[in-house]
């Protein structure tokens, strides 16, 4: 039972780490990324992004997806994803037999452009073949709106801006919403206003929080934000990554970190914290630095070689 009528009972964990954590680290090899999707299973995480499906040129961390994903153990009631930006990384995702999509928009002009080579009403066409395709062949789609609480190149976004984007994705049919504070720029007052907008036109059950901890503000956004009526947040773990496109960006909040402030507040999620701290260790590991969740190291590195 949740300490605060205001928070949700239960709150679903999006595990982003092992895509846009490892997208934006140094290279590790395919056996590693295995490693931790699987370590992320096996601590109770139900929902996996698994790889992305983009320009190897564009992001070369990526360029094994099809490997990771055919060669993972699938466990047993996980939902595994990948990022698609048009139909032809639609077309690898279909043969990699993963489970779901998402397509990946931005609040602004300038993102988009840097992001995906379009602008925002192109990016709109691109896709509407993905989504024909996906209803086709039965694959939900989510999709992502960066850059709803500020721009590295435009600065300050609107939240009306935000909710059109959101709202446009929707009604092409993506089941979720995930609202990326891609440079994790946003305060809790503003980013609980920026859901309350979008969730005007979005139903809130179909709104996920994609904070970057940049600033160390991610915490305090998520638990502004949950006030609303969330409850799906997008976390990494160890806090891996950043983004390409945004300079300077850090990782997603920690999952460990989101984890123990929801089951401290009497939130469940069904993950073992100590499982998905050693998950996070042994990534860390193999990357050759120290996991970024104030929580894993607190817990302390035992265990990790296991
Ligand atoms: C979208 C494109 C492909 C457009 O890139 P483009 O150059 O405009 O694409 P194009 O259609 O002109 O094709 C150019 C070349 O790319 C190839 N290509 C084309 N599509 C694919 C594909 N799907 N997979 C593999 N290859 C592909 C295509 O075959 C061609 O190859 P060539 O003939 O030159 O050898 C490019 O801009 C791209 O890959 N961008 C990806 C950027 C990215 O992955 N960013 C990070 C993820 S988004 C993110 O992290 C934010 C998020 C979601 O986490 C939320 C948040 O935090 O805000």
């Amino acid at each position: 039972m949740s300490q605060s009528s205001n928070l949700p009972a239960q709150v679903s964990i999006f595990e982003v780490g092992a895509r846009d954590g490892l997208q934006n680290e140094k290279p590790v090899s395919t056996q590693n990324k295995i490693r931790l999707i699987d370590d992320l299973a096996k601590a109770g995480v139900k929902r996996i992004e698994a790889g992305s499906f983009v320009s190897p040129k564009w992001v070369p961390q990526m360029a094994d997806s099809m490997d990771v994903i055919q060669e993972m153990p699938r466990a047993k009631g996980v939902v595994y994803s990948a990022l698609t930006p048009n139909m032809k990384g639609f077309e690898l995702a279909l043969a990699s037999g993963i489970d779901e999509v998402a397509i990946f928009g931005a609040a602004s002009e300038s993102f988009s452009q840097k992001n995906i080579n379009c602008s925002i009403e192109e990016s709109i066409a691109r896709f509407q073949p993905l989504m024909e395709a996906a209803q086709k062949a039965n694959i939900k789609v989510r999709g992502y709106v960066s850059c709803v609480l500020g721009c590295p190149y435009e600065g300050h976004i609107e939240s009306t801006a935000v909710a059109h984007v959101a709202d446009v994705l929707h009604q092409m049919g993506c089941y979720e919403i995930s609202l990326g504070d891609t440079i994790g720029i946003g305060t809790p007052i503003n980013a609980r206003r920026m859901v309350e907008t979008v969730a005007s036109k979005v139903p809130v059950e179909q709104l996920a929080l994609h904070f970057h901890d940049t600033y160390g503000q991610a915490l305090p956004n998520i638990l502004a934000c949950l006030e609303t009526g969330v409850s799906v947040i997008d976390a990494s773990v160890a806090g891996l990554g950043g983004c390409p496109y945004a300079k300077g960006a850090s990782g997603n909040v920690a999952t460990e970190d989101v984890v123990y402030m929801l089951h401290g507040m009497g939130v469940s999620t069904g993950i073992d914290l100590h499982l998905l701290a050693q998950a996070g260790h042994r990534i860390s590991t193999a990357l050759g630095r120290s996991s970024g969740s104030k929580v894993a190291q607190a817990i302390g590195h035992e265990s990790a070689a296991l």
